[in-house]
């Protein structure tokens, strides 16, 4: 059984294990330009070690909630914890991995791994043997010395995410991570994060426009309704993942939930 919970997005979701919210939103509200409301009274707990999507309608506010927990853009109304400190910005507990991978082209695969660390002013050795270990487990061994234009699309993107791993950040937020790559890549990818995940305990918020992919990778779904966005489901599909992963998108369990998912989202869209 999949729990359900309707828009009482701070409580517990029943079913789901206990663990220490490591990001709070507290009473989010977001207006640009004092006439678009994009996101209203948003009250959320993200857990440790656990993995979000957040899930809805285009133009929802889902990049831009998670833009304002990065400390990319300021609330209008509301404040986001982290480890219980409220942000004011950017923050080397959090990493941000761009729906355009946000490389730069005259780096290496390495360099462009490791520029997180050159940044915060790591010194070379540290930060390349920090690098080649995540470019090692994102499945990139060998590629070290190659520049973003040798690579395919889902390389890069893998590069985005070794970069964001490598300053060791507790909270991996990723904008519509699979969006630029082709299906076989972007299914092989989804395996992977699962993988990577368990291996890293990390707690990942990813926005995505697949309900498919949110109840494959999900500990958790959020479920944002039409702008003004607001919470209006919070989901937790007990997917067993550590089985054959075409058996899974197979599972009942699986189809019932994408359907369920698909019936709440389908009155936004006609
Ligand atoms: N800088 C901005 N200035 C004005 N309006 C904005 C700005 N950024 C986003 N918006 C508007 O705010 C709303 C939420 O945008 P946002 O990009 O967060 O939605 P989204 O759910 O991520 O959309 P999509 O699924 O289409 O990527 C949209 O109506 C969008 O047009």
């Amino acid at each position: 059984m999949n729990a359900i919970a309707q828009a009482e997005p701070s409580a517990t979701v029943a079913g789901s294990a206990p663990a220490t919210p490591i990001v709070r939103t507290r009473g989010i509200h977001k207006v640009y330009g004092g006439t678009v409301h994009a996101l209203k009274d948003i009250n959320l707990e993200f857990k440790r070690g656990e993995l979000t999507s957040l899930l809805g309608p285009s133009g929802c506010g889902k990049t831009t909630l998670l833009k304002i927990i990065a400390g990319l853009l300021e609330p209008t109304e509301g404040e986001v914890e982290v480890n219980g400190k409220p942000v004011t910005g950017p923050g080397p507990e959090r990493a941000f991995v761009f729906q355009d991978f946000a490389l730069m082209p005259w780096a290496t695969v390495l360099r462009n791994a490791a520029f997180g660390l050159e940044l915060q002013g790591v010194n070379r050795s540290e930060r390349e043997e920090r690098a080649r270990h995540y470019v090692n487990e994102v499945g990139l061994s060998g590629f070290e010395d190659k520049y973003p234009h040798e690579l395919s699309g889902g390389m890069r993107q893998r590069v985005g995410l070794a970069r964001a791993l490598a300053v060791d950040a507790d909270v991996l937020l990723m904008d519509e991570p699979f969006s630029a790559v082709d299906e076989q890549t972007r299914r092989k990818f989804q395996e992977d994060l699962i993988h990577l995940r368990e291996r890293e305990n990390k707690t990942f918020i990813l926005v995505t426009h697949s309900i498919e992919e949110a109840v494959y990778l999900s500990d958790r779904i959020v479920l944002l309704s039409p702008r003004p966005g607001r919470v209006g489901q919070v989901i937790d599909p007990e997917i067993e993942r550590k089985g054959d992963p075409d058996a899974i998108r197979r599972a009942p369990e699986y189809l019932d939930l994408t359907d369920e998912i698909w019936r709440g989202l389908r009155e936004y869209v006609e």
